[in-house]
């Protein structure tokens, strides 16, 4: 487990240019290592405005983008192409914009594919490609993520990954269906724990004073079940990236709103 570090920013606006400056100097760093970089990308309103400052950002042409893994955390089960899908909104903001190489995204699947309607077996499918994708030194059934995205949720879920619910003691699957999510739509697909701790960093953005609380909590040492941001770290490093607003009542040693 690595121990958290926030970084606040003054406003949205500032959180989602610097987030998208931080993944290409990220991604291009681990290109030049490994010859490839993976990112695992989230929904949300920040987790998409991110993605829209990154096809905008100049900087972005120093990527290879036809070395890109894109993933996903997690999905709304709902058709392919639903404009509530977290795969539909990133590619209306980032991946139709970039050359990324078509088999490289791997979005998770939809209701109305060939899985059917039950996420469980969905689920399954989404396991078995990234267990395929998995190399050796991931010491797990998925790819060691260079970056894996995290929005937090007023109620702390991450992901899929809802306080109390069943999918947060998930310690052999790495990806899950998710029934009866408070927040709609209640079906879902999520990566667990397991699947998030593989990757080299995670990084949780909020933004937002309605984060305040779930952002205090989590780093606060809440136990997961009750807050599952807290329960979301990476292998080399664990990132809070946050706004102003989400950082309003941060525990004591974190940095003050203001310093960025
Ligand atoms: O439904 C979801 O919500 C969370 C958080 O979204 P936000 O709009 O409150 O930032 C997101 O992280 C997740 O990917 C998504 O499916």
């Amino acid at each position: 487990m690595t121990t958290p570090t926030a970084v606040v920013h003054r406003d949205s606006s500032a959180l989602a240019k610097a987030t998208a400056a931080r993944i290409v100097t990220r991604l291009v760093d681990a290109q030049s290592a490994q010859g490839s970089a993976s990112i695992v990308l989230t929904g949300g309103g920040i987790g998409i405005a991110v993605l829209t400052e990154l096809a905008r950002a100049p900087a972005r042409d120093a990527l290879d983008w036809r070395h890109l893994d894109v993933w996903w955390g997690d999905e709304r089960f709902l058709p392919a192409g639903d404009s509530e899908r977290n795969e539909t909104q990133a590619r209306a903001a980032l991946l139709d914009h970039v050359g990324v190489a078509p088999e490289r995204v791997h979005p998770m699947p939809a209701s109305d594919g060939r899985d059917g309607a039950d996420p469980v077996y969905a689920a399954e499918r989404y396991a078995a490609e990234l267990a395929r994708a998995a190399q050796p030194e991931s010491h797990a059934p998925v790819p060691a993520f260079d970056v894996c995205l995290l929005g937090i949720g007023p109620d702390a879920h991450v992901a899929s990954l809802f306080p109390e619910q069943p999918a947060l003691y998930e310690d052999g699957r790495s990806v899950v269906g998710v029934r009866g999510a408070p927040k709609p739509p209640p079906t879902r697909l999520s990566l667990t724990f397991p699947a998030i701790r593989a990757a080299r960093e995670v990084w949780l953005l909020a933004s937002g004073e309605s984060k305040a609380d779930a952002v205090r909590l989590a780093l606060s040492g809440a136990g997961p079940t009750q807050v599952p941001a807290a329960g979301a770290y990476g292998r080399s490093r664990t990132l809070f990236l946050l706004d102003a607003d989400a950082a309003a009542r941060l525990p004591p040693g974190f940095t003050a709103p203001g310093q960025m």
